[in-house]
């Protein structure tokens, strides 16, 4: 079991120097992968045990816990949810019960993601994974805004993948392992990424029954037979549904306790990171780029009608003038370390200096106007 270790908010302290070359498939990106299941399936055992996994291959990741509400974080954690949100706090600040205190905790995240992301971006030639364990209440994740904008970000930036861990000693019983199955599926749809379930704790039982029935429609009717309820009529209609799921699903077992099954679980996630990269990247990077036209739409609005207000209207939108502030805020680049003042001077002088000379061509075009406006009046008086 890896020791609990001192997690800082910011840094990634403990992905660095191991000499190991990253061996992702896609060149300096890291891929992420997203760790999911229902409550109590293993997803915190999981990521430990992966966690060391790759620390003994010399391939440390990059590990992010997303669950405000976690007592213990059993594995070294580079970015953890806990040391910028407290949810305690967020419960008694907005009166939520403990659900709704995770919900608002990992919205209040997401508002800062964009930080994560330059963290993760930093650490891309040096990280081969990235993994992040999500909250024990999988809806919290699956269907909150703050897990969507989390998982878009992500997979709009890296290759990105979704674990879905499932508790395989509970999941004998052919209801609830239909159950799992909806869910699973219900997020892949929902995700559209590349989608790999890990049959946890096979120590416990093999999952030889499980990949069975994902591959023989008659082996799951034979396995529904001794259910008499009312619920395995529904199951046995929704198992001829899910067919077309199983064919494009990966599965892998593991257990978390002894390590068996982490080496086949690395090579799904390879072949799943080229499979965004051929199938899913085009998507992404068109929603982002979508995003960004969006964003620049909207900044023209706000552009337009500031320019109105103070205007009047009189000056056309796209002048020259417009134009030139514009591009000059765009275009603005990060500074140097050590010259930021000396930059923002410069900067706030050029501002000036704009302005001014923006205010003098505003005067020049009013008072052309008003003279014409005179001598239309005197020649037809
Ligand atoms: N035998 C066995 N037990 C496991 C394995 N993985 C997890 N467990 C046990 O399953 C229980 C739940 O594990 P967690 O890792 O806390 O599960 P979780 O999904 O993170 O739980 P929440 O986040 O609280 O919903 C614990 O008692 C673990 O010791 C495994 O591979 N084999």
């Amino acid at each position: 079991m890896a020791a609990p270790n001192k997690h800082e908010n910011v840094e990634c302290s403990l992905n660095t120097d191991n000499g190991a070359a990253p061996h992702s498939p896609i060149v300096n990106k890291p891929t992420c992968i997203i760790v999911l299941g229902m409550a109590g399936s293993g997803k915190t055992s999981f990521v430990q045990r992966l966690t060391h996994h790759l620390h003994a291959k010399k391939i440390p990741p990059y590990v992010i816990n997303l669950d405000p509400a976690v007592l213990d974080v059993p594995f070294p954690a580079n970015i953890d949810i806990r040391d910028t949100v407290n949810y305690k706090e967020v419960m008694k600040h907005y009166s939520l019960g403990p659900n709704g205190g995770i919900v608002t905790s990992l919205n209040l995240f997401a508002t800062r993601f964009d930080q994560v992301m330059n963290f993760i971006e930093s650490k891309s030639k040096e990280c081969t994974y990235v993994v992040l364990d999500t909250p024990g209440q999988i809806e919290v994740f699956t269907w909150s805004a703050s897990g969507t904008i989390i998982t878009e970000a992500l997979a709009s930036s890296f290759p990105t993948v979704i674990v879905y861990v499932l508790d395989t000693p509970r999941s004998v019983n052919p209801v609830t392992f239909m159950s799992n199955m909806l869910y699973a599926c219900s997020i892949l749809y929902k995700t559209k990424l590349p989608f790999l379930i890990v049959m946890n704790k096979i120590d416990i039982i093999s999952h030889s029954f499980a990949q069975e029935w994902m591959t023989d429609f008659e082996a799951f009717q034979n396995a529904l037979e001794h259910e008499t309820s009312y619920v395995s009529n529904l199951t046995r209609s929704m198992s001829l549904v899910l067919d077309e799921f199983y064919m494009t699903i990966k599965s892998v077992g593991v257990s978390a306790t002894t390590g068996e099954g982490f080496d086949e679980f690395l090579s799904k996630i390879d072949d799943a990171t080229v499979e965004y990269d051929k199938e899913y990247r085009p998507m992404y990077e068109k929603l982002r780029s979508e995003k960004t036209h969006k964003e620049e739409a909207e900044k023209q609005k706000q552009r337009e009608s500031f320019y109105k207000d103070h205007f009047g209207g009189d000056i056309p939108v796209k002048s020259d003038l417009l134009e030139s502030v514009s591009t000059r805020v765009v275009l603005e680049q990060p500074t140097e370390e050590g010259s930021d003042e000396e930059e923002l001077t410069q900067n706030t002088d050029d501002a000036n200096t704009l302005e001014e000379e923006s205010f003098r061509r505003y005067l020049d075009a009013r008072r052309q106007q008003q003279s014409k406006k005179v001598i239309k009046k005197d020649s037809q008086s």
